[in-house]
Parts: C-alpha cells; sequence; structure tokens
C-alpha cells in the first residue's frame, strides 16, 4: 500500500473496533479496550472519561499513531493507519496531530519561542515563517512578553501555555490531549483550560481530552466514557 498521505472528507478521527491488551506475568492478558469505536467530526472537541486504569492514555497513545492496536482500525483525516508503515505513520502523526500532556516534555535549554518554532522547521517550515507562527499563537495564550524565557523561567501555568502552543504549531487536524491542566492548582488549570479551548476552537480542531475534572469535561461539546473497554456516552 502506498504510503502517500491522501486527504479526504469525512471524520477527522476514527476508531474502529480498537483492541488492546497487556500480557502480565503469571496472570491471564489484562485486556484494556475491547472494541472501541469513537468518531469525531472535524472542529468537535470531545471529552474523554473513565476511572483511573480504564485505558484512557492507552486510548490516546493509539489514537495517535503512538502504538498499534492489537485488532481494529485508526482513520485519521480519511486515512486508515493499519496499512502504513512506521514511516508512513510518522508523517501522518506530523501533520495531523497535535499532542499536550500533563507535564509539559518542553526543551529545557530553548526559549518559549524556540520551543514552538523547533516543530515547525521539523516539518520544513522555513525560521522566518515558524518564528512569526510562534510568536503569534504565544500572543493568543498571552505570552506575548515571555518569548524569550526559558521554560525553568516561567510558572508551571506559563509552562503549560507554551506546550499548547507548540501542540497547535503545526496547525494539526486533531488535538490529542492527555489530562493537559492536570498538574496546575485549580484555579491555574481552569484560566489556561479555558485558553486552550478558545484556541482550539478559533482554529477549527478537532480534539480529544481526557480529563478527571468533571467541570472541565462540561465545558466540551461532548463527553464519552471509556468502560469495560468500550466507548459508551457519558
Ligand atoms: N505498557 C503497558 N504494559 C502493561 N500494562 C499497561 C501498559 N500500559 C498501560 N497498562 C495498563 O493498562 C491499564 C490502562 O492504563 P491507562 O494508563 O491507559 O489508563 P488511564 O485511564 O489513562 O488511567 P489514569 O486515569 O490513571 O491515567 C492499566 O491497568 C495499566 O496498568
Amino acid at each position: 500500500m502506498s504510503e502517500a498521505v491522501v486527504e479526504t472528507n469525512g471524520p477527522a478521527l476514527a476508531l474502529r473496533g480498537v483492541r488492546r491488551a497487556f500480557q502480565q506475568a503469571g496472570a491471564p492478558d489484562l485486556s484494556v479496550l475491547d472494541g472501541a469505536d469513537l468518531t469525531i467530526d472535524a472542529g468537535e472537541i470531545v471529552a474523554l472519561v473513565g476511572p483511573s486504569g480504564s485505558g484512557k492514555s492507552t486510548l490516546l497513545q493509539i489514537a495517535g499513531l503512538l502504538e498499534r492496536p492489537d485488532d481494529g482500525e485508526v482513520v485519521l483525516a480519511g486515512q486508515a493507519a493499519s496499512g502504513l508503515g512506521d514511516g508512513g505513520r510518522t508523517r501522518m502523526r506530523r501533520r495531523y496531530l497535535g499532542f499536550v500532556y500533563q507535564y509539559h516534555h518542553l526543551l529545557p535549554e530553548f526559549s518559549a519561542e524556540e520551543n514552538v518554532i523547533v516543530p515547525q522547521m521539523v516539518a520544513g517550515v522555513g525560521r522566518k515563517a515558524a518564528r512569526e507562527r510562534a510568536r503569534a499563537l504565544l500572543d493568543r495564550m498571552g505570552l506575548a512578553t515571555r518569548g524569550h524565557h526559558r521554560p525553568g523561567q516561567l510558572s508551571g501555568g506559563e509552562q503549560q501555555r507554551v506546550a499548547i502552543a507548540r501542540a497547535l504549531a503545526n496547525a494539526p487536524r486533531v488535538l490529542l490531549a492527555d489530562e493537559p491542566t492536570g498538574n496546575l492548582d485549580p484555579n491555574t488549570a481552569d484560566a489556561v483550560f479555558n485558553e486552550f479551548l478558545r484556541l482550539v476552537r478559533e482554529e477549527g480542531l478537532a480534539a480529544l481530552i481526557a480529563t478527571h475534572n468533571p467541570e472541565l469535561a462540561a465545558r466540551m461539546d461532548r463527553v464519552v466514557t471509556l468502560r469495560e473497554g468500550k466507548v459508551v456516552r457519558a
């Protein structure tokens, strides 16, 4: 099968019959995802909830093409990922996906602005255009004056704002986030989450956001729950 990335209409992200089990020493395999189905339309923001250990991170890893399911299909921007090799999956990930994690994972030796520039240059964007996009995103996250600071010189909330700007740098089609404000105090989390949602809506992205916080989940377009390995309505 060709590894060329093709664009088609349809849902931004679809998971179909996704299964994933982990081996456990001396015990039967642990089935985490057992036929999970989920479709997210372009521009739709979906909260993913479920108890600790229900498989939210596993589902995000599979949706993000970072892990392969044992069975089932991931379709991103109309293209099924299962037929692709590692190179094709990496290209799809770079072209279509942005990630935000609980911990920011910024490069500590680089400034905030450079942290948003680097992934664009990896994707082939010229330095000048990448800098302009980085400045615009940081500005929209309320960090216009902090672009030259390194992560260690920023507060936790500011670091996470930079991580959000970085995730949006290459204008992904789908944003995947795992407890994006879970590391912040409640007030900061609230403010950062509002800005995050505003930016995702302004950019017209589809998003799947795992959270333990029901108040944050309620601000999204739709809430789905992982229960016994399946995606069900909340
Ligand atoms: N690589 C792995 N090897 C073995 N077991 C794993 C692996 N990754 C996840 N698991 C197990 O799969 C289950 C689901 O884990 P996962 O991290 O996806 O849950 P979660 O819903 O994101 O949990 P939390 O809300 O606590 O972050 C857990 O029981 C976990 O221990």
